[in-house]
């Protein structure tokens, strides 16, 4: 395994959001961390991109401890896609793709060909290409969310976390950029893990699910391993009805307002 996290404890502060977290990202697939508002997704994904050095406990990337792994060294194995994005002031779109290039560029050296054309396919298969001269600045928040996603894609690393990449988009362009992902795993075998908060579209797209809870990881497995109606219950607190989707037969959700629950509970008996 590539990426892991040992034994971590993770903390803001004084305040530890996970106690002793161990968690794989199993390589070559497709993973989704799902989880409660505030049960420690983006923490744990932080801590899994060098973000967020842990308290105790380690993250082990390619055989060694990441926080002894340089900066440019990191960001050639892996690209993040955090949940706040800060963008700099009046920056074209391809200036910041272009940054994505910076863990393999020697400081001063002109661009390679291959820099170019890393460049040129990330803002492709994004859609951002058209949007190249404008100031991501003056984007739209689903537009700046695609550049964004072209600056990791550009950066060529195996493996690649996002934390809620669909976040502002609308469903064709969350379709589009999740295609893109399974794409990537299964043609270049790239690895990725992603907080997703939507089930039936995390259930589409993972092979492998974590499922967090007040910083710790309640259970990991198959969409049909952890979609079931009691781990939604026991940990969103939801009733719900999980029915096979019809075309792709993976599971889907569906919550159940107050006046269906009663309606559900009668059917039983
Ligand atoms: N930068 C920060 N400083 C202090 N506390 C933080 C910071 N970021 C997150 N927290 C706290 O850590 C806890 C876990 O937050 P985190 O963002 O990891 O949860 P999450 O599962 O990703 O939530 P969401 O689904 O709302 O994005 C929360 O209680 C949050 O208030």
């Amino acid at each position: 395994m590539r990426l892991q996290a040992q034994g971590v404890q993770l903390a803001y502060d004084q305040r530890v959001i996970a106690r002793d977290l161990t968690l794989t990202i199993p390589d070559g697939k497709v993973s989704v961390l799902i989880g409660p508002n505030g049960s420690g997704k983006s923490t744990a994904l932080r801590a899994l991109a060098r973000l967020l050095p842990p308290q105790q406990g380690s993250v082990i990337l390619d055989g060694k401890s990441i926080q002894e792994t340089p900066t440019k060294e990191v960001a050639r194995l892996l690209a993040i896609l955090p949940q706040v994005l800060v963008t700099p002031e009046s920056i074209s779109v391809e200036d910041l793709v272009w940054f994505g290039r910076h863990p393999h560029r020697a400081s001063l050296k002109v661009p390679s060909a291959a820099d170019k054309e890393a460049v040129e396919w990330a803002m492709e298969v994004t859609s951002t290409a058209e949007l190249r001269h404008q100031h991501v600045d003056q984007l739209s928040g689903g537009q700046r969310q695609r550049v964004w996603i072209a600056l990791c894609l550009a950066q060529g690393t195996d493996l690649i976390l996002l934390d809620e990449p669909t976040t502002y988009l609308d469903v064709a362009y969350q379709l589009e950029v999740l295609d893109l992902l399974h794409q990537l795993n299964q043609e270049q075998g790239k690895t990725v893990a992603m907080v997703l908060h939507d089930f039936n579209m995390a259930a589409e797209y993972a092979d492998h699910v974590f499922v967090m809870r007040s910083g710790s990881l309640v259970t990991q497995g198959t969409p049909e391993d952890v979609f079931t109606c009691d781990i939604i219950r026991d940990v969103f607190g939801v009733e719900s009805k999980v029915v096979p989707h019809p075309v792709s037969g993976k599971p889907m959700c569906i919550p159940l307002r107050a006046g269906l629950r009663t309606q559900l509970a009668v059917a039983a008996g």
